[in-house]
């Protein structure tokens, strides 16, 4: 059994196995792969962000009801003393600010503000649970001071922020937490209230800790999902699209051609006397050859609907969208002077002394299935072998 690294090894120029070879113990990936995986995560996240949000507003709410029930408000209005009317003013405020956050965020039609709803919507909890503390003991209540534990944790939670994300909200929290305190507690108090924030600022490294590794343990899951789907979707020894990729392509291809009026051409094309040349220069030089081949037939793969494939053995396929009839000889004759130029040596072979292809090439017809044109084409390449190869015959 090989380990990963050696496991790696063999899997050709590919992003993903690049970047699990480089590491990423920044957390930051080389472009454009960290911009894919931000779609990614944003994409796997975003449906916890509502979620949140709600529940958010919900224990907020609880919590203001219990004061209403602790604090007996009903038979005391309306002679609150001011740090009653502070607290109710700090719940009222919460209350009507996460309201209208929920409302941006289920307002789905318009720009999504996931990220920026959670920043605001964390940072107004620190804030208000920091002064809910503070007016509790001015008014000589007792409450707990872990409430604003559970903030340092909940500010680390995977809610679509990037890990810098996480640390620049516990950056901007800490202030929210002593500034208040050394404005509305006695002198007297203030040392609780730093021993407090001490320990807050403590919760909030051990908190980015686990973040980190969450972090870092994403991306490493990602890379590899990615890495699966491109080994099933792959050949791994040219790098070009395999069968089955190319299948599921043609099918989609050809309906999105019929779609726009576009023309659609396959070409395939299968290396003369390959087994000849295997026996003369032995299976890694085959192996070269063939990854040579793929490499030329990808540089014909411009645009994004095109396609180059490997079908299997020494038989490759070009999938081309908005080809025309004179398009599509121009390239087979591109591609046989491509090869001519590559000048991959074949002494072993009776047709000529470096390595040459025989080619069937055909426009799809409209409404024409996959089955059908790939049959057709699988015929012309027929007719270029028994034409006595390094041909390419057109339908
Ligand atoms: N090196 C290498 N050889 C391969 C690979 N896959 C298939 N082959 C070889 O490709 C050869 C194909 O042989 P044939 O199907 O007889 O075709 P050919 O010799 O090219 O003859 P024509 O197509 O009729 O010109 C076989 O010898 C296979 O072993 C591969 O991944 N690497």
């Amino acid at each position: 059994m090989h380990s990963a690294p050696e496991a790696l090894r063999a899997i050709p120029e590919n992003r993903y196995a690049e970047q699990l070879r480089r590491g990423f113990r920044f957390l930051r990936f080389s472009q454009p792969l960290e911009q894919e995986y931000h779609q990614y995560i944003s994409k796997v996240q975003a449906r916890y962000q509502k979620i949140a949000v709600l529940l958010g507003l919900g224990i907020w709410m609880i919590f203001s009801l219990v004061d209403a029930l602790r604090l007996d408000l009903w038979q005391r209005f309306p002679d609150y003393p001011a740090a009653l009317w502070g607290l109710l003013l700090v719940r009222g405020s919460i209350i009507f600010t996460l309201c209208l956050l929920a409302l941006l965020l289920l307002n789905g039609s318009r720009k999504h503000y996931g990220p920026q709803v959670v920043t605001v919507t964390l940072l107004s909890l620190v804030l208000g649970t920091t002064l809910t503390i503070i007016f509790y003991q001015n008014l000589s209540v007792p409450i707990s001071n872990s409430v604003l534990l559970l903030m340092a944790i909940t500010l680390f939670f995977p809610l679509g922020l990037s890990f810098r994300g996480n640390l620049l909200l516990a950056a901007a929290s800490l202030p929210l937490v002593v500034a208040p305190g050394l404005w509305l507690l006695s002198e007297t108090q203030h040392v609780d209230h730093l021993r407090l924030c001490f320990i807050f600022s403590l919760a909030l490294l051990i908190c980015a800790m686990g973040a980190y590794v969450r972090d870092h343990t994403q991306r490493e899951q990602f890379l590899l999902l990615q890495l699966l789907d491109w080994q099933a979707n792959h050949d791994p020894l040219t790098a070009l699209h395999n069968r089955r990729s190319f299948t599921q392509h043609l099918d989609l291809v050809l309906r999105q051609g019929n779609r726009e009026s576009a023309k659609v051409a396959l070409l395939m094309l299968d290396i003369d006397h390959f087994k000849r040349f295997n026996d003369h220069y032995g299976h890694q030089a085959g192996d070269d050859a063939l990854r040579r081949v793929g490499r030329l037939l990808q540089n014909f793969a411009r645009r994004p609907m095109d396609m180059a494939v490997r079908l299997g053995g020494e038989e490759f396929a070009l999938l081309l969208y908005g080809c025309d009839a004179e398009q599509l000889q121009t390239l087979g004759e591109a591609l046989r002077s491509g090869l001519a130029t590559l000048n991959i040596a074949h002494a072993a072979s009776p047709t000529a002394d470096h390595l040459t292809v025989s080619m069937g090439a055909r426009l799809a017809m409209d409404g024409e299935s996959s089955e059908e044109l790939y049959r057709q084409v699988d015929d012309l390449l027929y007719q270029a072998k028994q034409a006595g190869r390094n041909h390419l015959t057109l339908g």
